[in-house]
């Protein structure tokens, strides 16, 4: 949706392809079913404007130019990338394409798949991977920090290059299979920065030292870079957990001992785990309290504020720990709807239902609304007002004055 808009917005005629005809008909209505800032507006445009459009009928590409593959590629057995939606496309393709139609693949793929792509289609591929940001998309798509464009073919590799004429950015020529590799290696490094900070953060507890000074200290440092040194309860979303465990399964294929890659992912299952023994502390006063029967109410329930979505989402991995544990969970998100998030937590729509008779609360997110909230009418709802602040989001006196027993994670 994002890549069609915006390729739209730049002035390029764009169809959009796609199995999901429920999808495809909201779209032809301008209807955006993801909360994405700006995305509807450039739907809007590209709609009325005549330049873009959205069928499910692959045979509307055949005088296309270039394709752009934006299918899924979740997780598949063992870690290893699953290519089924994607080969689905391609084959989809096959009979449909101009003769002199350039294949993009946009989609995160593993290497070797953009030039499998093109043997199979007959025809140029360019792997050219995404970077944008959920809840940035637009603007990420946009003002990107590099182009990326993985060629065999120069000419191919030129009309790719094209497409994005008016957007200010590097663009970085390479071979397909160094295109595809530094898409998963910039994830998972990512990762690796968010899981190094994480485990620092506990030593911090252990040590009586403040991990948000030691990450200021360490970011001003350009060589390492303030960004991604925020701890938190794991890393989550549609694409660091599954590119990790892809990268990993690629390294393990190729005989590559990829160990730092391994423990970046274990420490982030570690992470779950400590929040829970954290909230035990804090709600019991012992790291193996009992929690079974106690009231807890989440603030948070997506993988990170901005976006409505939970896919794979730490928030819901330590509910599902604290439920396993007995707890009974209350949840507000002001990202989603109440019918999004099944399952362990009961969702609200009113946030003074999470504190009403709570034994604790726990921020899983960094809504910015929730520094707005009134704390003190919260603290007085709950039963005991104890609460964790898993990303540091609050300011600990204005909690402890509004009456909590404020606990930040590493500090
Ligand atoms: N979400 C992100 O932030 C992001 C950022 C960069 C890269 N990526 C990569 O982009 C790819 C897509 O991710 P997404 O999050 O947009 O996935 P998504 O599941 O949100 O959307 C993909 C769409 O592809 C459609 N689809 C599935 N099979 C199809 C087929 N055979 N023909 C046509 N359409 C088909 C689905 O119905 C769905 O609407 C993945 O490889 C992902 O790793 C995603
Ligand atoms: O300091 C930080 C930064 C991030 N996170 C967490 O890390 C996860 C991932 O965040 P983010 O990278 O912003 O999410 P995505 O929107 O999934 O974006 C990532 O995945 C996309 C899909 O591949 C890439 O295109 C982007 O470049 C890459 O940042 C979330 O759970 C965040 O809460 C932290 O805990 N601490």
């Amino acid at each position: 949706m994002t890549s069609a808009a915006c390729l739209a917005h730049l002035g390029h005629r764009v169809t959009g392809v796609d199995v999901d005809a429920t999808k495809i008909s909201s779209l032809s209505r301008g209807e955006i079913p993801i909360a994405e800032p700006g995305l509807g507006a450039l739907v809007a445009e590209g709609l009325s404007e005549g330049r873009l459009a959205f069928t499910t009928d692959p045979d509307a590409l055949s005088r296309a130019e270039v394709v752009v593959l934006c299918v899924p590629t979740p997780t598949g057995p063992e870690g290893a990338t699953e290519l089924r939606a994607f080969d689905a496309a391609v084959g989809s393709l096959a009979e449909v394409l101009d003769p002199d139609c350039v294949v993009a693949v946009k989609s995160t793929v593993p290497v070797g798949t953009t030039t499998r792509t093109e043997r199979l289609l007959g025809r140029p591929a360019v792997s050219n991977p995404e970077f944008l940001r959920e809840g940035h998309a637009v603007h990420d798509f946009l003002h990107p920090d590099r182009i990326v464009v993985g060629a065999t073919d120069p000419t191919a590799a030129d009309l790719v290059t094209a497409l994005y004429d008016g957007v200010a950015a590097p663009v970085l020529r390479t071979d397909p299979a160094s295109a595809e590799l530094a898409k998963y290696a910039s994830n998972a490094f990512l990762a690796v920065k968010v899981s190094y900070v994480n485990v620092l953060a506990e030593l911090c507890e252990r040590l009586g030292a403040d991990i948000v000074d030691v990450a200021r200290v360490m970011g001003l440092d350009p060589r390492i870079g303030s960004a991604f040194l925020a701890p938190g309860p794991g890393w989550g979303g549609s694409c660091l957990p599954k590119d990790t465990r892809a990268l990993l399964h690629t390294a393990d294929e190729a005989g590559v001992d990829f160990a730092l890659l391994a423990d970046t992912v274990a420490a982030n299952r570690h992470q779950h785990e400590r929040v829970v023994t954290k909230v035990r502390q804090a709600v019991t006063g012992a790291t193996d309290g009992c929690l079974d029967g106690l009231r807890l109410g989440l603030l948070g329930l997506t993988f990170k504020a901005g976006t409505d979505d939970v896919r794979a989402s730490p928030a819901l991995a330590v509910a599902t720990r604290l439920a396993e544990a007995g707890a009974v969970l209350t949840g507000y998100d002001p990202g989603i709807d109440r019918d999004r998030v099944a399952g362990v937590v009961q969702v609200v729509d009113d946030v003074t239902l999470v504190a009403k008779d709570a034994a604790g609360l726990v921020v899983l997110t960094e809504w910015p609304e929730f520094h707005d909230l009134d704390w003190a009418l919260l603290a007085a709802l709950s039963e005991r007002a104890t609460i964790v602040d898993t990303r540091n989001l609050l300011d600990p006196e204005l909690l402890e004055r509004a009456g909590f027993a404020y606990h930040g994670l590493g500090r």
